[in-house]
């Protein structure tokens, strides 16, 4: 056994009486860890409650049962209590949840427990689209539980397995619909790329090719054991913070050219059939440009459709964003943050910035953005006075 391996302290959970401290008061940042079947996500989890990096983490995992010790310690101290659900504070200062009943019920009861950890880690089922459970927690003041309140959502991290991701995006790719690993690869906003150990490193650079392809908003990761710096895993405010957008097409840092990229000079389309990604560079804009782009947003993100194009129109190419991010930047000087997950988005200002860049960018991620008409709907946007 490794250290990696190495089973937890298990401490005796100490009940926390109601903390008034501004620590409980502050929403608790939530990532959600999704990922292809196999491809680490344990593993990845059960390094971040062992090892000591001095946060404490809750995480809620939601399959039990398998040959992780962690886990396996976890069901033998819960199957003790009468309820179906337990807590361990472990020696690290980490929280780990085990309830049989996941996602909206379990992070209810772990909120219970607010003001004994800072982060929560929820792990999805293999393959699970989380582009619903990260909507569902990004901006939801009126989320019927209040959970809304009390939670942020920091970021969501998707595993890619470096033996078996290649095929099963490839296969996902030629369904009709865009398969499920297309999806978890679109909605994340960092991607491990695991189990670099097993493959030829020409192998795992052609894949953070198309991963890039796919998402060139999101940074990847080639990691062994799920091993990386905790700091580039939690706390990015990837839905806060003015998102990390390419400089240039991410395309022509690799040498993929077997991929299917048509190398026009600017803005870039790459496709990977089902999902792709259109990386535009933003002009500096006008009020009345930006009320327009407002609007094309809109037009695209709630009726899946470019305006001045009919449903009929789009029906050959059927446009739908699972993913926008961008940064607009005003004659005035001001700096806009752009977040979309599906048809939920937010225009908002942006914090923390350093200098104004010389123009803005915008990323969008989903189907039917294949040939030039989605840019060149957004070029009439820019044409607007
Ligand atoms: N060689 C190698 N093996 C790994 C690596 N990461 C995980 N594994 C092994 O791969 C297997 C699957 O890892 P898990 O962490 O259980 O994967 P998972 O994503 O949680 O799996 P599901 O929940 O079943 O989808 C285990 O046997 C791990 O020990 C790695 O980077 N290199």
């Amino acid at each position: 056994m490794n250290d990696d391996e190495e089973i937890p302290t298990l401490i005796e959970h100490v009940e926390e009486t109601a903390d008034t401290s501004s620590s409980a008061t502050r929403r608790v940042p939530l990532t959600i860890i999704c990922g292809f079947l196999g491809a680490g996500k344990s593993t990845l989890l059960r390094r971040i409650l062992t090892e000591h990096h001095g946060f404490r983490i809750a995480v809620i995992m939601n399959e039990f049962g398998d040959t992780a010790d962690i886990e396996a310690k976890t069901i033998n101290v819960a199957s003790e209590g009468q309820e179906s659900e337990e807590f361990l504070e472990l020696a690290n200062g980490c929280l780990c949840c085990s309830i049989k009943d996941t996602g909206i019920a379990a992070i209810e009861k772990l909120m219970q427990r607010k003001g004994a950890f800072d982060h929560i880690l929820l792990e999805t089922t293999g393959l699970a689209d989380p582009g619903p459970i990260a909507s569902l927690f990004w901006h939801n003041e009126e989320f019927a539980m209040g959970l809304g309140r009390d939670i942020t959502l920091d970021g969501v991290i998707c595993v890619v397995d470096a033996v078996f991701g290649p095929q099963q995006m490839k296969e996902d790719s030629e369904t009709a619909t865009a398969g499920e690993s297309l999806r978890q690869i679109a909605g994340a906003d960092i991607i491990l790329l695991n189990k670099v150990d097993l493959v030829q490193p020409e192998s795992v650079e052609e894949t953070v090719g198309i991963l890039q392809g796919l998402n060139p908003a999101a940074p990847v990761y080639r990691t062994v054991r799920g091993a990386v710096e905790i700091k580039r895993l939690l706390g990015v405010h990837a839905y806060a913070a003015a998102p990390t957008l390419p400089e240039q097409d991410p395309g022509h840092d690799h040498d993929h050219d077997d991929l299917e990229h048509q190398h026009a000079p600017e803005p870039t389309h790459y496709e990977l059939r089902g999902i792709s990604s259109l990386l535009v560079t933003v002009p500096v804009l006008s009020p009345p440009q930006l009320e327009a782009l407002d609007e094309w947003i809109r037009t695209v993100l709630w009726e899946q459709r470019l305006p001045g194009e009919s449903s009929s129109e789009n029906a050959n190419a059927k446009l739908s964003i699972l993913r926008c991010k961008g940064l607009f930047v005003l004659h005035s000087g001001s700096q806009l943050v752009l977040q979309g997950v599906r048809n939920i988005y937010e225009i908002s200002e942006a914090q923390d910035t350093i200098g104004v860049p010389d123009a803005g960018k915008l990323v969008l991620i989903g189907t039917g953005l294949g040939g030039s008409r989605v840019r060149q709907s957004l070029e009439r946007v820019w044409g607007t006075k």
